[in-house]
């Protein structure tokens, strides 16, 4: 997502075609867009006026005439800017209120969409840079948005407005401000490429930027242990650098624009002056006319200035657009089939046949990796840390989708149902028992949104998490922090499993979902999950490392670099069963090692 400088032609192709797209977001607002049009339209007429009656002041004053019509013209003049104030503020009002609108719904549409994409995505991407797309760029959309639509429009009017009048007034003088229009367009496309890339280049390091303060201050803990406090700020202040460096560079551009605009209107008004004055001399017009005349030429010099202005806020809203739809562009390879019928409620066999899988091309994480877990089993998946249990159970609810091979449920292909059915059958807790900033009963509760307190409760007390939660000050209602700073690491992953009892899936998945209690509370956790699974008749895959976790299992099963190469059956009421272990492959390696249980092998029989 690299930045290129662009050719004019294409800029301006790629700018316009981008703009569209969010004039596409004005569509459900184009009633209010008329009537604030209308009213803007209204308050531009009423300026229009100014100058022919401050013309007719001036020969007023001139003559030596009534002193009535003078006052007369005095008052309507100060009728005219209330009338242009309120018409213009209600119509600024309006069309402000919809940009404004406009770019939450593109917000949201951006929000919706990335969540949608895959896991894997959001692994290659950095949490700072994907919410400063969803804040800074569509700010600098919103401010291009709301400022331009009303800007545009006053100005645009103004310019047609003025021109016309200055036509009717002496049209040899309307010609040499008519002069400005080529020019500026020539300008206009000289540096609308360059802007628009350097507009771009600013978004980016201002994501670079708010990347690097969301990881110091997401791994404070690291970077005070570490004492690198130092070292972060000083990461800090040069992404704060290369930030300064592209925007010293915009503002540059920016202005070098803004001055040759600036040479231009003023040459152009120097020329009025000058032919002005010859035609007053040759009494072809009034010193009134003039005077109107000039007020008409500043306008117009007024809204050239304010379309340079504008084309510099398009060209940011261009590049941050381009930021925006560059995700929206991304379509997530996990694909839900929702044609297909929902099956009924799964009875929780699962098969994983063959399996390939890959996070990187040549790099293997699972290899010809098959387990058949039948319904109501309790399965332990055990083996040394980075042989890819994790990846395995979380190709279950299809975080990820195997190059080869299958995972089916009930016999079914998880490509072939809906994903919303099939991650309604699987409730996963994971190592890092993510939780999210509120209260307890919110974040079990995030298991079923429509649990009752009693079964939030209920879900706790199985969790063993019940009593640690009495005890705190607000009980269920206190808060954890974000991220669930507040409280401590176990007390979380009991947070986490009750959020899973609560959603009552047929099949659970526990990946060190216990690392971080005691070992007391560990075991009794696991003689809940025995009682539960065994009466609800659930099927557990649990992944391992510690032996109390064996005393679970139906059967455990060892993988190494990537596939399963050995397992038991385990009788829980005979401790020896645990300590015997076939191998499943004539090529897997048999181990001697004994990881999972202190075993010994014992060939298949
Ligand atoms: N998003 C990713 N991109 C690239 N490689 C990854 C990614 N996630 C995991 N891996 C790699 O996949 C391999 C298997 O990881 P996995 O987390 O499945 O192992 P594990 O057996 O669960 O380990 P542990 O017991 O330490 O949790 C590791 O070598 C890891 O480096």
């Amino acid at each position: 997502m690299k930045s290129r400088r662009t050719a004019p032609d294409a800029a301006d192709k790629g700018m316009a075609r981008r703009l569209l797209r969010i004039a596409g977001y004005a569509r459900p607002y184009r009633w209010r867009i008329i009537a604030g049009t209308l009213l803007v339209l209204a308050g531009t007429a009423s300026i229009l006026m100014f100058p022919l009656a401050v013309a007719a002041v001036v020969d007023a004053a001139s003559t030596q005439g009534d002193l009535l019509e003078l006052h007369l013209l005095a008052a309507g003049i100060l009728l005219l800017f209330v009338l242009r104030a309120v018409i213009s503020g209600i119509g600024g009002y309006l069309l402000d209120s919809i940009g404004e609108r406009l770019v939450l719904d593109l917000r949201h549409d951006l929000f919706t969409h990335l969540m949608r994409l895959d896991l894997d995505f959001f692994h290659q991407q950095k949490v700072g840079d994907l919410s400063s797309r969803l804040s800074t760029d569509t700010a600098a959309i919103r401010n291009a948005v709301t400022e331009t639509t009303v800007s545009v429009l006053n100005q645009a009017s103004m310019l047609i407005g003025s021109a016309l009048m200055m036509a009717f007034i002496n049209w040899r003088l309307t010609l040499i401000i008519l002069f400005l229009a080529p020019t500026t367009t020539v300008l206009s496309r000289h540096f609308g490429g360059i802007m628009e890339t350097a507009s771009r280049r600013v978004q980016e390091q201002r994501a670079a930027v708010s990347a690097v303060a969301q990881e110091s201050i997401s791994g404070i803990a690291v970077v005070k242990v570490l004492s690198r406090s130092d070292h972060e700020a000083g990461r800090y202040a040069q992404s704060l650098a290369r930030l300064l460096a592209s925007s010293l560079r915009s503002i540059r551009i920016s202005a070098w624009f803004r001055t040759h605009l600036y040479l231009l209107t003023s040459m152009t008004t120097v020329a009025i002056f000058w032919y002005g004055g010859l035609q007053i001399h040759a009494g072809s017009i009034s010193a009134g006319q003039l005077v109107a005349f000039l007020f008409y030429a500043q306008n117009i010099s007024q809204a050239f200035s304010a379309f340079a202005q504008l084309y510099s806020n398009l060209s940011q809203a261009a590049g941050a657009s381009a930021r925006v739809f560059e995700l929206m562009a991304l379509s997530p390879s996990i694909e839900s089939n929702d044609d297909a019928v929902p099956p009924p409620r799964s009875i929780g066999r699962v098969r994983f046949e063959d399996i390939g899988f890959r996070h990187v091309p040549g790099r293997p994480i699972l290899d010809r990796f098959d387990l058949a877990v039948d319904s109501g089993e309790i399965v332990i998946l055990s083996g040394e840390s980075g042989c890819g249990k994790t990846t395995a159970v979380q190709l279950l609810p299809r975080l990820f989708d195997p190059y080869q091979g299958r995972v089916l449920i009930d016999d079914r292909d998880i490509r072939e149902v809906p994903l919303r059915w099939l991650r309604e059958q699987v409730a996963l807790v994971s190592q890092d028992a993510f939780l999210f900033g509120g209260t307890i009963r919110e974040n079990i509760r995030y298991g079923r949104l429509d649990a009752s307190d009693q079964d939030v409760e209920r879900a706790a007390r199985e969790a063993e998490a019940h009593d640690f939660i009495a005890a705190m000050p607000q009980g269920y209602d206190s808060e954890v922090g974000e991220r669930g700073v507040r409280i401590s690491g176990g007390q979380r992953q009991r947070l986490a499993l009750a959020r899973a009892f609560l959603r009552s899936a047929p099949i659970l998945v526990l990946d060190e979902a216990t690392s971080g209690v005691d070992s007391a509370t560990e075991e009794k956790i696991h003689d809940t999950v025995y009682r539960w699974c065994k009466r609800e008749g659930i099927t557990a895959l649990i992944v391992a490392h510690r032996s109390a976790a064996l005393r679970l299992a139906d059967r455990i099963v060892v993988m190494e670099r990537g596939r399963i190469v050995r397992e038991n059956d385990c009788d829980p009421a005979s401790p020896q069963d645990a300590q015997t272990f076939r191998p499943v492959r004539s090529d897997a390696v048999i181990a001697h090692d004994t990881s999972a249980c202190g075993a010994e092998p014992r060939m298949r029989a």
